[in-house]
């Protein structure tokens, strides 16, 4: 092991980023309860304005996967959409299998310069996460509770507001599985398939299919194309954010397909099928990549930008020079109470943020689909 390596996994590294990454990011909170005047005045400034403050934030998440970790992310798509990517509006639908599949999102988005505007259908509980989930309020991220009698409006409602959005180029993210793949949730929802008549998939859960109706069907005319995307890790690998602050170098591959909106049906029923049938396609990538490790078609990798490397230097620089002063006024100032008070703060904040990392492990996902009623989500 290298010495910058033996650092990566030092526990005082990770406490240092997760410092700088928990007080630049409620600094950018603050920011942004500051610009809620600005919405009565200019919706759209602010809406720009809250772009920039949330890809100071998403974006250190961004940069500790790929200048941290060095993970290596690599596309495969049909180099005719590819100049599109990033030049037009589009729902993303993609595999939930791993913990940091959002992450890999993220920075697909940060490579195609969408990383602030980008938006998804997330569970409301994301929503109370420190940090993240209070910067999505103000980035407007559609949020549900997986219970359609409650989602049916408020989705929808949530979803014609980004008819207006002013940045073009957004991709609105949708994980039609609705919760993250584990071998006891995959059981039940082939049991779901099966009472359906619906061929059985080896990698994927079954679909829901009235988030991405609804999606589709408000999102027309606003959105030119459907990007099915479908990830997988080189040799097994089994990626985590704890890794990834260990500096884990991980290997990711990415197919993207570009769909035209249009050729989505707008009857409900129909698109229904449309999706169980891209399901079944996906499935059948994955079946490909497990046999010969690669995906269809060839290799357009879009480099990374040092945009998300410069904004995390930048937030370390501002937040970590007052520390150093209170830290070295703290030691000659001998006083043992205030020391042992730091520590007390020190260690609930370590507390805390294992509670935000852990909210991306899948040993510790919702209950969400393993009954076939799924009437419990917690
Ligand atoms: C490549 C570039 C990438 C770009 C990335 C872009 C942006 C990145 C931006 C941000 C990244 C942040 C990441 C944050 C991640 C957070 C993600 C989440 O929170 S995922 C969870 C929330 N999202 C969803 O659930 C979306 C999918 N769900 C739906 O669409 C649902 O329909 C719903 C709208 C949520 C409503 O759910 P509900 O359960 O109430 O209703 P359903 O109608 O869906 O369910 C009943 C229906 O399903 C059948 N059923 C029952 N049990 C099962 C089961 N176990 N499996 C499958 N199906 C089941 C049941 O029979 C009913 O069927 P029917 O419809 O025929 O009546
Ligand atoms: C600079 C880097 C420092 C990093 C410090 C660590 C920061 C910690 C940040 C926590 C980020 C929280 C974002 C959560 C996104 C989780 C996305 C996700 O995957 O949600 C799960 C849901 O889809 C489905 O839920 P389940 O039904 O499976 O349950």
């Amino acid at each position: 092991m290298g010495l910058l390596q033996f650092l990566k996994s030092q526990f005082l590294c990770h406490l240092i980023m997760c410092y700088v990454f928990l007080v630049s990011g409620l600094i950018v909170n603050l920011i942004q309860i500051c610009t809620l005047p600005l919405w009565l005045v200019s919706k759209q400034l602010a809406r720009k304005i809250n772009i920039r403050l949330a890809y100071c934030i998403a974006s250190q998440m961004v940069a500790a996967l790929e200048w941290w970790s060095g993970t290596e992310c690599t596309l495969y798509t049909d180099p005719k959409s590819y100049p599109l990517y990033g030049k037009e509006n589009a729902v993303v639908i993609l595999n939930h299998s791993f913990e940091i599949d959002f992450l890999c999102g993220w920075t697909f988005c940060e490579r195609f310069g969408v990383l602030g505007s980008s938006k998804v259908l997330a569970k409301k509980e994301l929503a109370y996460v420190p940090v993240i989930g209070w910067m999505w309020y103000f980035l407007e991220i559609v949020f549900c509770k997986r219970k359609w009698e409650e989602d049916r409006t408020t989705v929808a409602q949530s979803l014609q507001k980004l008819r207006d959005y002013p940045e073009n180029y957004w991709k609105f993210l949708l994980y039609c599985e609705g919760t993250r793949f584990t071998p006891k949730k995959h059981q039940f929802s082939m049991q779901v398939a099966e009472s359906k008549g619906l061929p059985k998939l080896k990698y994927h859960l079954l679909p829901r299919t009235k988030g991405f109706y609804v999606t589709v069907q408000n999102l027309r005319g606003t959105a030119a194309a459907i990007y099915d995307s479908t990830l997988n890790f080189r040799n097994n690998e089994v990626p985590t954010l704890l890794g990834i602050l260990n500096g884990k170098k991980y290997h990711a591959d990415l197919y993207v397909r570009r769909i035209p909106l249009e050729s989505v049906p707008e009857d409900e029923a129909e698109c229904a099928a449309w999706l169980h049938k891209l399901y079944q396609e996906k499935d059948g990538f994955q079946e490909q990549y497990a046999q010969t490790g690669r995906f269809p078609g060839p290799i357009v990798s879009p480099p990374r930008r040092p945009w998300s490397l410069i904004n995390w230097l930048f937030w370390s620089c501002v937040v970590l020079y007052p520390l150093g002063l209170l830290i070295a006024q703290l030691l000659s100032s001998g006083a043992v109470l205030t020391i042992a008070a730091a520590v007390v703060v020190c260690s609930a904040v370590s507390m805390g943020m294992r509670w935000m990392i852990g909210q991306t492990e899948i040993d510790k996902s919702s209950n969400y689909g393993i009954k076939a009623t799924a009437l419990n989500n917690n």
